[in-house]
């Protein structure tokens, strides 16, 4: 900086050489018995109690509250070591629990002798006695003064034996001036006008409901299961229990879903809520990590789709097209989809084993016979696939199992968390439980029937996974929508009863808490394709300044995905795919189908031409009945993304050409 020094950087200087100073003495004044390096942390942590923060000052530790959060800091010698330092950790914990905070908003450090120092050792961050106080004062703001306030004074009274300690405001006599030339105020300049200039994380990466947090902390004997309606914080749950847990051992943790995007987005959270953790938790989509298992096990993978599809078309030439199944459903889609989830994705080899296994969420029911025809429709396909030398995904998945089943292999993972777990196939649910089995703490599943993207399904008992007692856990308080938003969306699936990984059949028409939160419900209906795209261009352009951020447009296919992208860029209105999406801000709408969106949520929500999704009149066939419920199914989940507003656009026709 030097010359350059911005009037608000010189006046911090100022404030914090004259802080530095008093700190300096009274630091010298009341523990003139510690030696010089822990004096030079506690002087830098008084420093920061003129700052906003608050200072708990016990044997060997101090606990620090401020705008950066809760820090239990290890200062010199008296304490005992990084074990003392984690009981007192755990002892925070507890204590600012009852106030709704998350435990990884907790973190531990530990102040050695030396500089330059700032590392990870198991889950304390080791800072070197120059760095403690720029690097809190640089931390991102996480609490508002006024929770400083209430969590320091529930402090003071849940941990006895500390004593509350401030910098005093005295004044200086002007020939004390205490010239510490080696500490570094530059750097703590700096970080205090970093730490003013970062935007605060986001609220729900700190507070938590108690039952929340009670999730979060809660010793499991066995595998778990969080499940809930929609925008109820599962997956908040599930972040912060992947953090938690990556805190209590110092194993990995696994966080997978099905989808590819997610685990970016969700990576990003994490970084910003617990970044000390973030590099020992693995987000992964089922498929990425899965390759990657059996290539480090070196197990040749020869994934191809496109190949294994042309297998699949010429299959159904072969032996299906003029089979009994055409007259069950002509097109080929629903028996791909049939050996997809039914058949590989419960890892069926035998055809005995078919003939009697329960279809889960299929409509169409089939007779021994037509299960022959499927059957052999798939043989077809296997044998096409292995003369092309391709595997597809499920085979992926299956050999990764073999993998993870054997006896004697590393265990990979200390835990591993499973979100949106309702549209992983069997053999997918079977490899993560494969990796930590029945372990205490090991294997949570996190998910919602309703929220089904993609056809067939399981129980957890198919799967041999059994979850009782307080192992399985519902949310019931929606956070994310209003209740005219989540009226809207209730509505499309009110008749569709469905059934979750426990096997209850619940309604559609589900009860939820909502929590006191505006937001409103847009329908627009022209006579045209036009008229209505009109309309949303203009609305659109009507969103305030930047708030294209935090905007989504989604639309039931791809093939309508293609017309929007389009007509935004001839409307120069800039959009983003959501695959490239990765939970940091960019201005711009972010476009993608339903089944994209899950798991995500937006501000605003536009559904163009959303009602393709629905049909007016009652399917005739089972098939069809399963697809239209599917459809209604994903058009739920894009609805619930809104926060605040949800878009709803439709043309009256006619003649309005289907998309
Ligand atoms: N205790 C809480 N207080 C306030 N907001 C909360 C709380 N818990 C969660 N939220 C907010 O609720 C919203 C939904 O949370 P989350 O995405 O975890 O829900 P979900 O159950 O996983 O949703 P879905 O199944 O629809 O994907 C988020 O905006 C989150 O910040």
């Amino acid at each position: 900086m030097g010359a350059g020094l911005s009037q608000e950087a010189r006046r911090q200087e100022r404030l914090l050489r004259e802080q530095w100073e008093a700190a300096r003495r009274q630091v010298r004044e009341r523990r003139g018995t510690a030696g010089e390096g822990e004096r030079r942390v506690l002087a830098q942590l008084l420093v920061l109690t003129a700052r906003g923060w608050r200072l708990l000052v016990g044997r060997g530790d101090v606990v620090l509250v401020g705008p950066g959060g809760v820090f239990v800091v290890g200062v010199g010698d008296g304490g005992g070591g990084a074990a003392g330092l984690l009981a007192a950790t755990r002892v925070t914990e507890s204590a600012v629990a009852a106030l709704g905070m998350s435990p990884v908003a907790v973190q531990p450090v530990m102040v050695a002798a030396g500089q330059g120092l700032d590392h990870g050792h198991g889950r304390i961050r080791v800072l070197g006695e120059q760095e403690a106080g720029r690097v809190l004062l640089a931390q991102p703001r996480r609490l508002r003064a006024e929770s400083v306030r209430a969590i320091a004074d529930h402090l003071e009274r849940a941990l006895p034996g500390r004593e509350a300690v401030a910098l005093e405001e005295r004044t200086r006599p002007p020939d004390q001036r205490d010239h510490d030339g080696l500490f570094d105020l530059d750097g703590l300049r700096d970080a205090a006008l970093e730490g003013a200039r970062r935007a605060p994380i986001e609220q729900w990466m700190t507070f938590l409901h108690p039952d929340q947090v009670a999730l979060v902390r809660r010793n499991w004997s066995g595998p778990a299961r969080i499940s809930g309606p929609a925008g109820t914080g599962k997956t908040v749950v599930a972040l912060h229990r992947a953090a938690h847990l990556a805190r209590r051992t110092t194993g990995r943790i696994l966080y997978v879903t099905f989808a590819n995007n997610l685990p970016r987005v969700q990576s990003t959270f994490l970084r910003t809520m617990a970044p000390a953790v973030a590099d020992r938790v693995d987000f992964r989509s089922l498929h990425s990590w899965a390759q990657e298992f059996l290539q480090e096990r070196g197990v040749p993978v020869r994934l191809n789709g496109d190949k294994a599809e042309t297998a699949f078309s010429r299959a159904w030439t072969h032996v299906g097209r003029e089979s009994l199944l055409a007259r069950i459903d002509p097109g080929p889609g629903y028996w791909h989809e049939e050996i997809d989830h039914v058949i590989k994705g419960r890892g069926l080899t035998r055809f005995e084993d078919y003939a009697v296994v329960p279809r889960r969420r299929r409509r169409a029911g089939l007779h021994r016979t037509q299960r022959q025809a499927v059957w052999e429709l798939y043989e077809e396909y296997e044998a096409r696939r292995h003369e092309r030398g391709v595997h597809d995904f499920n085979d992926v998945l299956s050999m990764a199992l073999a993998q993870a089943s054997q006896e004697g292999g590393p265990v990979p993972y200390a835990a591993v968390v499973v979100d949106e777990v309702q549209d992983l196939t069997l053999v997918g649910v079977r490899l993560l439980h494969a990796l930590v089995g029945d372990a205490p703490n090991g294997l949570l599943l996190v998910g919602d029937g309703q929220q089904t993207v993609y056809p067939g399904g399981f129980r957890l008992t198919d799967a041999g996974i059994d979850i009782r007692g307080d192992r399985g856990q519902v949310l019931r308080t929606n956070y994310r929508n209003s209740r005219q938003i989540l009226d809207a969306a209730l509505a499309v699936v009110a008749d569709d009863v469905f059934e979750d990984i426990d096997g209850v059949p619940t309604p559609g028409r589900r009860d939820v808490d909502l929590t006191y939160h505006d937001g409103d419900v847009v329908r627009v209906a022209e006579p045209t394709a036009d008229a209505h795209d009109r309309e949303l261009v203009g609305a659109l352009r009507a969103l305030p300044d930047g708030a294209l951020a935090d905007t989504a447009l989604l639309c039931p296919s791809k093939r309508a995905l293609g017309h929007y992208q389009r007509l935004l860029a001839r409307a120069e209105i800039p959009a983003r795919p959501l695959e490239q999406y990765d939970g940091n801000p960019v201005d711009a709408v972010k476009l993608g189908t339903y089944p994209r969106a899950k798991g995500l949520e937006f501000k605003n929500v536009f559904l163009p031409r959303y009602d393709t999704a629905l049909t007016d009149t009652a399917p005739e066939t089972d098939t069809a009945r399963e697809r239209a419920e599917l459809m209604r199914s994903r058009l739920f989940v894009a609805m619930t993304r809104a926060r605040d507003l949800l878009w709803l656009g439709s043309v009256t026709g006619p003649p309005a050409p289907r998309r």
